[in-house]
């Protein structure tokens, strides 16, 4: 494939992945840039196994077929931290430790000066209704403003994937229509493709895009 006809977004290509010699998935899909991929089916079948394969982190005791491509670039055998991919869990993840802005600088990649440094992640902070709030202890936060610094340090980080990991299913209803709605307008405005691992029907429809199964009907 040359460098003019290469995929854009994000390709598994012709991934397969057995544990034990026992195929698990197999999977052969493009995400177009802005597009969200939902992944579904039942606990087991091996959805976080995939997003793990994107990610770059799979288990060795998996053995994996397929391709990574980023924007064409095939990224299979680069390490997850040279994938440029931005990950979220269920768990905000946060770094007890530092306060929401030190959290925020973390994603930040190196580079400008500590002043512009800072006026980015209090520009981020105040887009999503948390301005003022750079000092603050995560520990103090609400599930929600702690699933929004997450993504903010995971937008923050410049990436040219996300991979979602139920990143919905700690929030109660009402804050996991908005987080949603966030997350999903954040990755358009930036043109990323979007893998999302859910159990839930409703992410799917939020998300709006192709949906495949594993487990059973076979994800190509
Ligand atoms: N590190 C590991 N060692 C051995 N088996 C594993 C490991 N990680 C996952 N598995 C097995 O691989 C299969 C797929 O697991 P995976 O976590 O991808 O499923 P899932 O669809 O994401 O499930 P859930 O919806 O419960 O999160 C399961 O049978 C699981 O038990």
């Amino acid at each position: 494939m040359t460098a003019d006809d290469a995929p854009e977004g994000l390709s598994l290509s012709q991934v397969r992945i057995s544990l034990a010699g026992r195929l698990l998935l197999s999977v052969d899909k493009t995400i177009r840039p802005g597009e969200v991929l939902t992944v579904m089916g039942p606990s087991g079948s091996g959805k976080s196994t995939l997003l793990a394969f994107a990610a770059g982190f799979l288990d060795p005791i998996f053995a994996a077929e397929g391709r990574v491509l980023l924007a064409g670039v095939d990224v299979t055998d680069r390490p997850a931290e040279s994938r440029q991919m931005g990950l979220l869990f269920q768990d905000p993840l946060l770094f007890p430790h530092l306060s929401v802005a030190g959290n925020l600088l973390f994603g930040l990649r190196p580079g400008a000066s500590r002043g512009v440094r800072q006026e980015t992640v209090s520009a981020a902070l105040a887009e999503v209704g948390l301005g003022g709030m750079e000092g603050r202890d995560p520990a103090t936060l609400s599930g929600g403003q702690k699933a929004r610094i997450a993504l903010l340090r995971t937008l923050l980080s410049r990436p040219r994937a996300l991979l979602l990991d139920e990143p919905f299913s700690k929030l109660d209803v009402a804050l996991r229509d908005q987080m949603r709605r966030l997350v999903f307008d954040e990755a358009g405005k930036r043109n990323l493709p979007v893998l999302l691992v859910t159990h839930d029907p409703q992410d799917a429809a939020a998300a709006g895009g192709p949906v495949i199964e594993l487990g059973g009907t076979g994800g190509e």
